[in-house]
């Protein structure tokens, strides 16, 4: 601090200095913020005029297949002029919102820097974004330009950071911290560290709120490691829990994004995340940082968007599944390896135009066009050509033909019948836009509602066509499996039968049937992050690389926090990656510092690892964990309502973390409180304050500022595959953690050092 060296008379002229220049930088941003507000509106109001303009005009008959692939230049222009407006109100609207942060909190970081034959040195204030008068002199330097990294990196004396026209160095004299609220320096420091503990200190002790909150002020070098890489196709962080890798993702996409601001936009960037209400809880941080959010899925929803009308095994049952029958994840391991995609790959390429499972395409009883007709297009087509070229000219060959039956149905007399009984809203309709001309042969209007007539008949087949649905992919997969294991194929037709497919059985399908038809791949995509990597199996992973073959590739993960597959060391997971992503140029970065919890709990947790001591806590102090044993269950719910009772009075959030639904379950059954206790399922998309009792799986990602671990009994966390879990669900806690068990605790924990934790019903343990 400041004043440990110099004096107090020194802190209070710079403090003084300090503020006087905050003040006016505020008022600065406050005159902006005012100009930019009146741009917003009108704006507003020239993109709604615009719009209705547009709409009047734009009544484009999307039904008439021909008619859309047709460009009217007119609305095309109409088009573009209405989203350019869009583009123009967006940017403003981002620019009000980031103006109305940085008018609270204009900055965090101060540097002062000599350049080498520079006369004088240089004082650079560092926030959230860059701000500049109107001479275009840089009053704060947003977080993410180059010279921005000496203040997350540097110490004191010579330094370099990286542009775009190489590593510049320059000697760092000064880095000063700020804390500002509401336009007031709460606090502020100089420091020689890279980010120093007390601010750090000061944002970690805050309690959870619903959303996750940017951390741009206290970025750790190692993090920054990860936010600003560019150079790698492939970056693993392996991190303990609570090291910041959400937090680090989410500032590397915003990096990304002003790195690359003419080459990249939100929309090319995927973020696959754990599931829904963690989706919810991250989706602030960017727009906090004043970026758009990137697009978010989850594995399960990105499947259910490929298998329209079959219910998808989610990660979650086959968690419970896998938890009360331990068979259950022996069958499918094979299913969910490399080498299994890769024999689906052989088996593609082996594929002769016969063993293809073409399928008849019928439409109202009437089959339009045989399977052998469709074979026998297939066969005719060179060999020689890619199997997705194949596929996707014989596709064309039928559009054509069925353009042709269309055609000449417009004569046909149930065609003519319906012309001559059209009342006067479907004649309307019908006639749509036509114009004399438009279509050579069809010169009388009699006709060309015939045509339409006929087209509206045969729609369902140019989607069945535009689709592939004349390949049966779910029958080809059948006799893949079939040369695999016939077991495999009775267990997937059955599945089938009751609409059903299994979760490891979703990528395979999907990469066979991309294979052979040359669809379901995304090449605008330019990066893919996945969080809680170590939940995806590695032909997940292959299929998604796949899939999306232009990203660069982020992967997070912990493997102790393993809850579907056994620990992974570091090595073990890059070699395996390697092996399945084959990457140019991967990069494995390790995080073993927690941030997330009290020195206890991280104390506790990683006593509960066999190589935790890797782990290493930060400095925050707080309470020992509790663990209560209680003789039976109902002396259990007793102590659980009691412990509810006293951190809801503390907290803003508490949470019961159960191993599964059916402990989640029983407890909800059992516990009497005068507030409700919110169980949270798989669809919920917010996590409400308060209490909240959910399964593991499902508080992935999250933290909360007490947990309350329910049962943590021998006879509930038995083996190896319980530790994960157990270590998962303790490191969700920020503040305070509580463990209950009914009757003798589990050996991890009766393995752990006493003083890492008290007993408050004693029992002898040993
Ligand atoms: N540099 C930092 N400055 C301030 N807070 C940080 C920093 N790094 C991490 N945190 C905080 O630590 C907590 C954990 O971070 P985060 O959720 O990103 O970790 P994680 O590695 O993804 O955790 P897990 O794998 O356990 O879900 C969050 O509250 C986050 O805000």
């Amino acid at each position: 601090m400041i004043n440990e060296k110099k004096g107090a008379v020194t802190l209070d002229k710079e403090l003084s200095f300090e503020q006087k220049r905050v003040t006016r930088i505020i008022s600065q941003i406050k005159k902006f913020l005012q100009k930019t507000k009146k741009e917003y509106l009108k704006a507003q109001s020239e993109r709604s005029s615009v719009e209705k303009n547009y709409l009047q005009n734009a009544r484009i008959n999307t039904f008439e297949v021909d008619d859309q692939m047709e460009t009217n230049a007119e609305v095309q222009q109409q088009k573009q002029l209405v989203s350019k407006n869009i583009e123009t109100e967006q940017i403003l609207k981002r620019q009000v919102t980031v103006l109305n942060e940085l008018k609270k909190s204009p900055y965090f970081g101060r540097i002062d820097i000599h350049e080498e034959g520079e006369a004088e040195k240089e004082t650079l204030y560092i926030g959230n974004s860059t701000f500049t008068d109107e001479n275009n002199n840089f009053l704060i330097y947003d977080w993410r330009a180059p010279i921005s990294s000496i203040y997350y990196n540097g110490t004191l004396g010579k330094v370099t950071y990286s542009t775009p026209s190489g590593e510049q160095s320059v000697e760092l004299l000064k880095k000063r911290q700020f804390n500002i609220k509401n336009g007031q320096i709460k606090n502020m420091f100089d420091t020689n560290e890279t980010v120093g503990d007390s601010l750090l200190q000061e944002m970690l002790g805050q309690y959870s709120d619903e959303y996750m909150k940017n951390i741009v002020a206290t970025i750790q070098q190692e993090q920054n490691d990860i936010i600003r890489d560019t150079h790698h196709d492939l970056l693993i962080v392996q991190g303990v829990a609570g090291s910041g890798k959400t937090s680090a993702i989410l500032q590397r996409i915003a990096f990304l994004l002003y790195h690359n601001r003419t080459a990249l936009n939100a929309d090319q960037i995927v973020l696959f995340s754990p599931n829904r209400l963690f989706s919810h809880y991250i989706s602030e941080v960017l727009p906090s940082l004043g970026e758009r959010n990137m697009r978010q899925v989850t594995l399960a929803e990105f499947f259910s968007q490929r298998f329209e009308g079959l219910e998808i095994e989610t990660l979650f049952e086959r968690f419970e599944k896998e938890h009360t029958n331990n068979r259950y994840s022996q069958n499918y391991k094979q299913k969910e390896t490399t080498a299994f995609m890769r024999s689906i790959k052989e088996y593609a390429t082996k594929q002769t135009p016969d063993s293809l499972s073409f399928t008849d395409l019928m439409l109202a009883g009437e089959k339009v066009f045989s399977k052998e007709e469709i074979t026998a297009i297939y066969e005719k087509l060179p060999a020689a050509l890619p199997l997705f070229l194949r596929f996707s000219e014989t596709k064309n060959i039928l559009v054509k033909r069925l353009k042709k039956k269309v055609f000449e149905k417009r004569n046909a007399d149930w065609v003519l019948e319906k012309v001559n009984h059209l009342n006067d809203e479907e004649y309307h309709e019908l006639l749509g836009r036509y114009r004399r001309g438009k279509f050579e042969q069809i010169d009388n209007e009699e006709e060309y509602l015939g045509y339409q007539i006929a087209l509206k008949k045969y729609r369902p087949l140019y989607d069945a066509l535009y689709n592939d649905y004349f390949l049966d992919v779910y029958r080809q997969y059948s006799a893949f499996l079939q040369k695999i294991s016939p077991a495999f194929a009775t267990a997937f037709n059955t599945r089938l039968e009751y609409h059903k497919i299994a979760l490891a059985d979703c990528a395979p399908l999907l990469y066979l049937r991309d294979l052979l038809t040359g669809s379901g791949r995304n090449h605008s995509i330019q990066y893919l992050f996945i969080d809680e990597v170590q939940d995806y199996s590695p032909a997940q992973l292959f299929y998604l690389k796949f899939t999306f073959p232009n990203a660069k590739l982020t992967l997070l993960g912990d493997s102790e926090q393993a809850l579907f597959r056994k620990m992974q060391s570091s090595k073990e997971l890059m070699r395996s990656l390697k092996q399945t992503l084959s990457p140019k140029n991967p990069r494995l970065i390790e995080l073993n510092k927690s941030y997330r919890s009290t020195k206890q709990i991280t104390a506790f947790m990683k006593s509960l690892l066999p190589d935790g001591n890797k782990i290493q806590a930060f400095t925050r102090p707080g309470k020992l964990p509790r663990l209560i044993i209680s003789s039976n269950k109902a002396a259990a719910f007793a102590e659980l309502q009691r412990t509810v009772a006293q951190l809801l009075s503390k907290y803003e959030t508490v949470a019961i973390i159960a191993q599964d639904l059916a402990e989640c379950n029983e407890i909800q059954l059992n516990f009497r409180f005068k507030k409700p206790l919110n169980l949270i399922s798989a669809k919920d998309r917010l996590l409400p304050k308060g209490l909240v009792l959910l399964p593991i799986y499902l508080a992935k990602g999250l933290e909360f500022d007490a947990v309350i671990v329910f049962n943590v009994s021998q006879k509930n966390y038995p083996d190896e595959a319980a530790r994960g879990i157990l270590y998962t669900i303790c490191s969700r806690a920020m503040h305070e953690l509580v463990l209950l068990s009914t009757g003798t605790p589990t050996n991890f924990i009766q393995n752990i050092p006493s003083e890492l934790f008290s007993i408050e019903h004693r029992i002898k343990l040993h």
